[in-house]
């Protein structure tokens, strides 16, 4: 069987970064992908977004029907291409606040994690403290912003919320200007900050794992599929899944790794009793306010995506983080049932403290079979209060003196009943996570209770998610991984 040290399954936003390390300090890595290059432009211009959402690189989940959403389904957009879904998302950089880290496990306290959030990142900035310059993952601040995402912030300065230049500076509170993860007027996915020419990593596209191999408690290889043909490769010292938050789950239950009683459903060898993979699935959510522009709003600028300002406030008092972070955006997002004058901007409202918790699970041992994916948005009340909260917050600073040149009037949710508008237009701020979380299913060490040879590295492993967007966590784990691995040589 052919062998390398390491296998990594998954070049996503963990993934690529923990392939791309080992094989910077010379170990033989071979990193599978599911998905194909990242050949599609849209991938690369920054304006292309929302195109490539629903395409082909894209691979289009659809949660369990939500009882709090009205029986809706939620479509989830997630990267099937090198670079995962740092190829595919909305651009943003933000580590999180301080306490998220705290309660990980040992070595995850935000003082010991700082150190891969610098190490990863080149700042355009600069270093200093809190930031870290000269890393693969070009981050930009400094650019100007749509007149329209730019009021807005006024908006919320003009509420009492304060202006923060560097949301992931000393603190994440306040409102502001978002940072960027573009380079050169271009997305920099993890696929271009950390996969080029190294002599001993090998990266096999289209390629899917199927199957862990092992051999008693030890993990000593990878079953996948290219073209229609299975292989079977092995790893002389680590197998590394960052498949991300759906499908690393769902390996490890394919490979006998779970819930006892689940797997015998679909007649699949228990390997080592795991019930909690695929348990505490949860996700940051989105309600549109949608306000008409009394004058035609400009066009998109070039190397920029709509939606560039943001601001993290607190619901209410005794948080040890910000529960809220809405996003705004120079255009409409009219969801099918909706219409509007083309000239109108939205302000996202956001909840990223969520209590609420739901679950995946296989719904065959066939690894093409949908998942069934049921995040459980809005179970907890409390996440019900936050959401109506954030709305209300939104729809102030869409009534602000700071806004009047642009505001004409709300379009949505306008005179409907703002629950039912929660319930009707809710959307995943694409941020789920928790399915094979540090505690019950790996250790701090990101290593898989009862497994030899196994660690799991992406956004599945964090317990709670972090009160921010994930990407620059994601990368963090990958980084803190590579780490992790060549410690136990
Ligand atoms: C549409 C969208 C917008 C977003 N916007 C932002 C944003 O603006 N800012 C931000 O911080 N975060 C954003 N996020 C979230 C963030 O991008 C993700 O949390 C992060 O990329 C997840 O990283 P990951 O490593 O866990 O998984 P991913 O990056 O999803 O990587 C998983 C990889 O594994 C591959 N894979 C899966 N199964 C297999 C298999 N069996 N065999 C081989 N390969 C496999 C996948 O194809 C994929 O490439 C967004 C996400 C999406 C989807």
């Amino acid at each position: 069987m052919e062998t390398f040290d390491v296998v990594v399954v998954g070049a996503g936003s963990a993934g690529a970064a923990v392939a791309g390390r080992l094989a910077g300090d010379g170990m033989r890595v071979l990193l599978l992908e599911a998905g194909g290059p990242d050949t599609d432009p849209d991938i690369r211009d920054p304006g292309g977004v929302f195109r490539l959402w629903g395409g082909p690189d894209d691979y289009n989940y659809l949660t369990a029907p939500q009882r709090h959403l009205g029986g809706r389904r939620l479509h989830w957009p997630r990267g099937k291409v090198l670079g995962g879904s740092s190829s595919l998302n909305g651009m943003i950089f933000v580590r999180g606040a301080a306490a998220d880290f705290d309660g990980w496990g040992p070595g995850w306290s935000y003082a010991e994690v700082l150190p891969y959030f610098k190490r990863l990142e080149d700042f355009d900035r600069g270093a200093d403290d809190y930031r870290g310059a000269g890393g693969p993952v070009r981050v930009i601040s400094d650019y100007t912003p749509h007149p329209v995402n730019a009021a807005i912030v006024a908006a919320a300065v003009e509420q009492g919320i304060p202006f923060n230049p560097d949301c992931n500076g000393e603190r994440v509170d306040g409102a502001g200007f978002c940072q960027l993860t573009i380079k050169d007027g271009h997305r920099h996915s993890t696929a271009t900050a950390y996969l080029g020419e190294r002599p001993t990593l090998e990266i096999r596209t289209r390629a899917r794992a199927r199957r862990l191999l092992l051999r008693g408690r030890r993990c000593v290889g990878v079953e996948y599929t290219r073209d229609g043909t299975p292989y079977r490769v092995g790893a002389e010292h680590q197998v590394v899944v960052s498949a991300g938050t759906l499908e690393s789950p769902r390996l490890l239950m394919l490979s006998g790794l779970g819930d006892p009683a689940a797997l015998r459903r679909h007649d699949i060898p228990v390997a080592e009793k795991l019930p909690e993979v695929g348990r505490n699935l949860h996700d940051h959510a989105l309600v549109p306010v949608i306000v008409a522009a009394r004058r035609p709003v400009p066009p998109a600028l070039p190397g920029l995506q709509a939606m560039h300002s943001q601001l993290f406030w607190r619901s209410r008092s005794g948080l040890p983080a910000p529960d809220v972070q809405p996003l705004f955006f120079h255009i409409p997002l009219y969801d099918e049932e909706m219409t509007g004058p083309a000239d109108a901007f939205t302000l996202m409202a956001g909840i990223v403290r969520p209590e609420s918790r739901g679950h995946l699970a296989l719904t065959s041992a066939d690894p093409d079979a949908p998942l069934h994916i049921d995040p459980g948005y809005l179970q907890a009340a409390a996440d019900r209060t936050c959401m109506r909260a954030a709305v209300e917050l939104c729809r102030e600073l869409a009534r602000a003196d700071a806004l009047k040149e642009w505001a004409g009037g709300e379009l949505y949710p306008g005179d409907r009943d703002v629950s039912e508008h929660i319930a009707r237009t809710l959307v995943t701020y694409h941020h789920q996570a928790g399915t094979c979380a540090m505690g019950t299913v790996v250790d701090h060490r990101l290593r898989v209770h009862g497994v030899e040879g196994l660690r799991v590295a992406d956004v599945s492993i964090m317990p709670t998610v972090t009160s921010g967007n994930t990407n620059a966590p994601a990368i963090m784990i990958g980084e803190r991984c590579a780490d992790l691995v060549r410690e136990d040589l």
